[in-house]
C-alpha cells in the first residue's frame, strides 16, 4: 500500500450519468461533484463490509481499490471515480442522434432510467459481434438503448421494442424516424410478458439472436424464461440493473421487494445450466447470458 494511502470503509461508489455522485466513507456520505454525474441515493454501510485501501488521500481521485480480504488474493480492482468515469465517457463513440435523444430526455421524468452511453455502446457491439438480425428489447422508455441497437442493425433486420408507456414511446418513435431506422423497429405498446407470450404463440420460438431486458425488475425471471424460448442457441440475453446500485450485495440491511427479487434472479441465473453468463459492472450492472 502506498505510504500516503488512506484506509476507507466504503460499501459502494455509486454514480449515475448526469451531475454529482456520492461515496460512503466511514459513517459519512461524501458528495463528490463532477461534470456529468447525478447524486444517487446513498447506500447504507453494511456492518460486516470489507475494508478497502485507496491509493489516494482524496476519494475523488482513488482509481484503484484493493480488497484487503485474503479471499480475493488482494486483487486490484478499478473503483469508478467521477474522474475515471468522465474519462470512459470521453472514449465512448456516441452517435450524434443518441446524444440529442439523451439531451432531450434529460429534462424528462425518469431520465435516470436511460442506459448510459458506455452501456449502449456495449449493447451495440454485442449485436454487431453476433451479426444479429432479430432482436427484442423490453423497456424502451424514450428509446436510447433501442436506438443504439437499431443504428447498427442491417436494413433487413428487426428489433421488437416493447414498452407499456405510450408517452415515452412517442419520443422513441420520433427518434427512430429522425435516425432513419423506423423500418427496422417493430414498436409494441403493451406489457412485456404479454408481448413475449404472443411472439411464442405466433411460432417465433428460437428465432431471435439478441434480447435486452430493462423493464419491470421483479419480472426478470419470467422475462428470462420466455426469452429463453424465443432466443436461438448461441443467442444472447442481456439483463440490466443486476447490481441495483449495490443493494444486491447488502443482504443484511437491504431487503426491499425489488432488491430481494433481483438478488434472487442473480442467484438463479448463476446456477442455471441453460446459459453461460458474465456479470459486468457497467452502468448499474449488466449480466450477459449466452443460450447453450
Ligand atoms: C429502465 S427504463 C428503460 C430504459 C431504456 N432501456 C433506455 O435505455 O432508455 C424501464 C422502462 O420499462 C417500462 N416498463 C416497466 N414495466 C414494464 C412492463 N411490464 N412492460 C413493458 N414496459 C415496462 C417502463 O415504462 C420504462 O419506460
Amino acid at each position: 500500500m502506498a505510504s500516503n494511502s488512506v484506509l476507507y470503509r466504503c460499501s459502494l461508489v455509486s454514480y449515475q450519468y448526469t451531475s454529482a455522485a456520492t461515496i460512503i466513507v466511514g459513517r459519512r456520505t461524501v458528495a463528490i461533484s463532477g461534470n456529468g454525474f447525478r447524486a444517487c441515493k446513498p447506500i447504507r454501510l453494511a456492518r460486516n463490509c470489507c475494508s478497502y485501501s485507496c491509493s489516494y488521500p482524496n476519494p475523488n481521485d482513488s482509481a484503484f481499490v484493493v480488497a484487503n480480504d485474503e479471499k480475493y488474493g488482494n486483487k486490484q480492482n478499478i473503483s469508478l471515480t467521477p474522474r475515471l468515469y468522465d474519462y470512459i465517457l470521453s472514449n465512448v463513440r456516441e452517435p450524434e442522434i443518441l446524444r440529442q435523444l439523451r439531451e432531450e430526455t434529460a429534462s424528462m421524468r425518469g431520465s435516470q432510467m436511460q442506459v448510459s452511453p458506455d452501456q449502449a455502446q456495449l449493447l451495440a457491439m454485442l449485436v454487431q459481434i453476433l451479426g444479429a438480425k432479430r432482436c427484442i428489447e423490453l423497456g424502451v422508455y424514450t428509446g436510447y438503448s433501442s436506438l443504439a441497437v437499431a443504428l447498427v442493425l442491417p436494413d433487413s433486420a428487426c428489433l421488437v421494442a416493447c414498452e407499456r408507456d405510450a408517452k415515452s414511446l412517442e419520443v422513441a418513435k420520433k427518434y427512430y424516424e429522425l435516425a432513419g431506422v423506423s423500418h427496422k423497429v417493430d414498436v409494441k405498446h403493451g406489457m412485456a410478458a404479454d408481448i413475449l407470450k404472443s411472439l411464442i404463440l405466433n411460432g417465433e420460438s428460437c428465432s431471435y439472436d439478441f434480447a435486452f431486458v430493462d423493464a419491470e425488475k421483479r419480472m426478470n425471471q419470467e422475462y428470462f424464461e420466455l426469452l429463453l424460448q424465443l432466443v436461438r442457441v448461441d443467442g444472447v440475453i442481456v439483463i440490466d440493473n443486476v447490481l441495483w446500485h449495490g443493494k444486491v450485495a447488502d443482504p443484511l440491511q437491504v431487503n426491499d421487494a425489488k432488491t430481494v427479487s433481483i438478488r434472487s434472479f442473480n442467484k438463479n441465473i448463476m446456477e442455471d445450466p441453460r446459459v453461460s453468463i458474465s456479470m459486468v459492472p457497467i452502468g448499474d450492472g449488466m449480466t450477459i447470458c449466452r443460450k447453450r
